[in-house]
């Protein structure tokens, strides 16, 4: 039976170590407050970030993370992504040798717009055919409930991709395995800045026209970003791309597609994040992404649109009008 650790018993880290638990492991689950940790063993529940589920036996909550770590097959990494290397900094020597260490995390960090995956191949000295990342349509209240899901494992090394798509799976989870992670990980980080975007336009009142435009454009410019990065275009039509668009765009239960609907109904960033009871990673993203596209000339229309109505500069009722880049001649603007 495989041993694996997940550092992170927020909403995903705890759903991701149930899909774990749930298909067979041995499943060590770090959770920073003891409190937390006591709540998950005693009562086999987390009732802060997983209203209603109940956890499986198989699963083993623990406040030091050392001892989360010790004698895992596998290690898989759930903290905020701005939080990601002060972790590492913390505990990359209690990582054992050689098992594959997979980020589950759908950021950028802001100061360095390094992905996770390189993250943890720098803070926390790993080789990168070890190194994997999941993403796809995964809100975790959904997978909580063991509502059928797919997700993508990505690694450089298709042993790796393959040995931890093995681990994460069972009767309601499939994990599907590529070897594209610039793709797959730029997918979950990207959806979120259109999630906050087709937010937006719902909390200002505007339907599904406006929303499928976006969710469409959207998808046009992730593309772009992505591939101008490395990517794969076709991860990008896959489930990291398209599907978690799909899942994240237009869910209550989506953070970032609520972080939005705040600011469309006229609440300024501040206020949105001292609402949030949970992280909104593309509230985060939006200025390393910005950054990055300009580095490589690419034009993001949209998230140009999310970066104005953050800082002021733009109504939250005047996204949808430019949804093209705005500036070409009328007849010169393509979908795909
Ligand atoms: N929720 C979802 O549906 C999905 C989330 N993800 C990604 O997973 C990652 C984690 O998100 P999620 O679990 O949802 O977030 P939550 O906000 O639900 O939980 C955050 C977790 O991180 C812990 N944490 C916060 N700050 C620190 C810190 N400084 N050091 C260590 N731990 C810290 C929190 O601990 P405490 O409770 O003590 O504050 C909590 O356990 C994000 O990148 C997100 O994009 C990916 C797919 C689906
Ligand atoms: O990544 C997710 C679904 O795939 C979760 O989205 P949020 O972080 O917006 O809640």
């Amino acid at each position: 039976m495989n041993r694996v650790a997940v550092l992170g018993a927020g909403s995903w880290g705890t759903t991701f170590a149930k899909v774990l638990a749930d298909g067979g492991a041995d499943t060590r689950l770090w959770a920073r407050r003891a409190e937390l940790a006591h709540e998950i063993n005693e009562s086999r529940r987390n009732t802060q970030y997983l209203q209603g589920v109940t956890l499986p036996e198989g699963l083993r909550a623990d406040s030091d993370a050392r001892s989360v770590l010790e004698g895992a097959d596998q290690v898989f990494l759930c903290v905020p992504s701005q939080q990601l290397r002060a972790l590492l900094d913390d505990v990359s020597e209690s990582i054992p040798a050689g098992v594959p260490v997979v980020s589950l995390m759908k950021g950028v960090e802001a100061s360095t717009m390094m992905r996770m995956s390189e993250v943890i191949a720098e803070a926390g000295g790993i080789d990168s055919d070890r190194i994997a990342v999941v993403s796809g349509p995964n809100l975790a209240l959904e997978i909580a409930r063991e509502e059928p899901t797919a997700a993508v494992v990505a690694s450089d090394s298709s042993e790796t991709a393959m040995a931890v798509a093995r681990t994460a799976r069972n009767s309601y989870f499939t994990s599907f395995v590529n070897t594209d992670v610039v793709g797959t990980e730029y997918g979950g980080v990207l959806k979120n800045l259109v999630a906050l975007a087709i937010g937006i336009v719902d909390g200002v009142g505007y339907g599904e026209n406006t929303k499928a435009s976006i969710l469409t454009r959207g998808l046009a410019e992730v593309t772009e970003f992505a591939v101008a990065h490395g990517a794969e275009r076709t991860t990008m039509h896959g489930l990291a791309g398209l599907g978690d668009l799909i899942a994240t765009c237009n869910s209550p239960l989506s953070r970032n597609f609520s972080a939005g609907r705040l600011l469309g109904m006229g609440y300024s960033r501040d206020d949105v994040v001292e609402r949030m009871q949970q992280v909104a990673e593309g509230l985060a993203s939006v200025e390393p992404i910005a950054s990055l596209a300009e580095l490589r000339d690419v034009r993001m229309p949209i998230l140009d649109q999310v970066r104005a109505v953050l800082l002021g500069r733009m109504l939250p009722r005047e996204i949808a009008p430019h949804l093209t880049t705005g500036n070409e001649p009328e007849g010169e603007t393509h979908d795909f």
